[in-house]
């Protein structure tokens, strides 16, 4: 009877386990000389959301960059190591970049709407993907607009100006823009460090929200909002993976002296 228990323990533990939607391997990163990230190794997992933090310069925003290959936009950047986007190595030179640019999603630090109105920010990606027809574009609007949680207060002006918006809405505006190309992963830059405490609330409120249909990567400097809205935490240092586990444990019981210095605040 016990074995018929255990593989049934085992099932139940097998089906509980997430899919991971990247997985990274002995990641190294270089600009030019230097070694920004070392022989990193951790899975993230789907409809989740991942936290990653450390002190500046650890490398968390380099290792975001990596995720979606914005890196490379810096000539110097070389890697080393594997990152699987469901199963498909992304820094192998033969993958199609263009594809993961459609699946992946990313809001950044300082809220960026383009020069232009509501309307065209959000549809900017889909008619670029050659969405033409004016009715499809409504509704992607639409739904990436309640998606993002923004749509009761901007629904009556959408033909105004992006920047006429207030910096809490314009970070919605730039998720909203992100769930326009219905991304698989939306990664976060510290979405709310230039927001107001009001505005950061509504930006946490809407990831725990997005987690339900995305999975979600965020770096942020701000250790309550990691312990409030991750459910996993990287901690990094020096270009290094020092710690990664739920973010309880992460919090409550770190296994590294450095992980415990930095969330109790005694890192020098
Ligand atoms: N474009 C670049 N060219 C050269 N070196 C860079 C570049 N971007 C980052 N670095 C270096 O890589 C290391 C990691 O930087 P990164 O910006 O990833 O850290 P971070 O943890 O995100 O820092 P912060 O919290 O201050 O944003 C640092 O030593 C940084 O100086």
């Amino acid at each position: 009877m016990k074995f018929v228990t255990d593989i049934k323990n085992t099932r139940q533990e097998e089906k509980k386990q997430p899919t991971k939607v990247y997985d990274t391997k002995d990641l190294n990163l270089w600009y030019g000389n230097t070694h920004a990230l070392k022989n990193v190794n951790f899975p993230i997992y789907e409809k989740e959301v991942t936290a990653i933090i450390g002190p500046s310069g650890c490398g968390k925003s380099t290792f975001l960059k990596t995720l979606n290959r914005m890196v490379e936009l810096v000539p110097s950047v070389h890697t080393s190591g594997t990152i699987e986007y469901r199963g498909e190595n992304i820094l192998d030179p033969n993958f199609m970049v263009e594809d993961l640019r459609t699946k992946v999603g990313m809001v950044f630090q300082k809220p960026n709407p383009f020069p232009k109105s509501i309307y065209d920010n959000i549809a900017y990606g889909p008619r670029i993907h050659g969405i033409k027809d004016r009715k499809i574009l409504d509704d992607i609007v639409e739904s990436s607009l309640r998606g993002a949680a923004i749509w009761n207060e901007v629904k009556d002006r959408l033909k105004e100006n992006a920047y006429g918006m207030s910096g809490g809405q314009q970070q919605r505006l730039c998720i909203a823009r992100a769930l326009a190309i219905e991304p698989d992963v939306i990664l976060m830059d510290e979405p709310t460090s230039a927001l107001d405490p009001k505005s950061t609330l509504k930006v946490e409120e809407l990831i725990q929200e997005l987690k339900k249909d995305f999975s979600i990567v965020i770096v942020t400097h701000n250790m309550q909002q990691a312990a409030r809205i991750s459910d996993r935490t990287a901690f990094m240092l020096n270009g290094e993976l020092i710690e990664y586990d739920y973010t309880d444990d992460i919090f409550q019981h770190p296994k590294d002296e450095r992980t415990e210095d930095y969330i109790t605040g005694r890192f020098g």
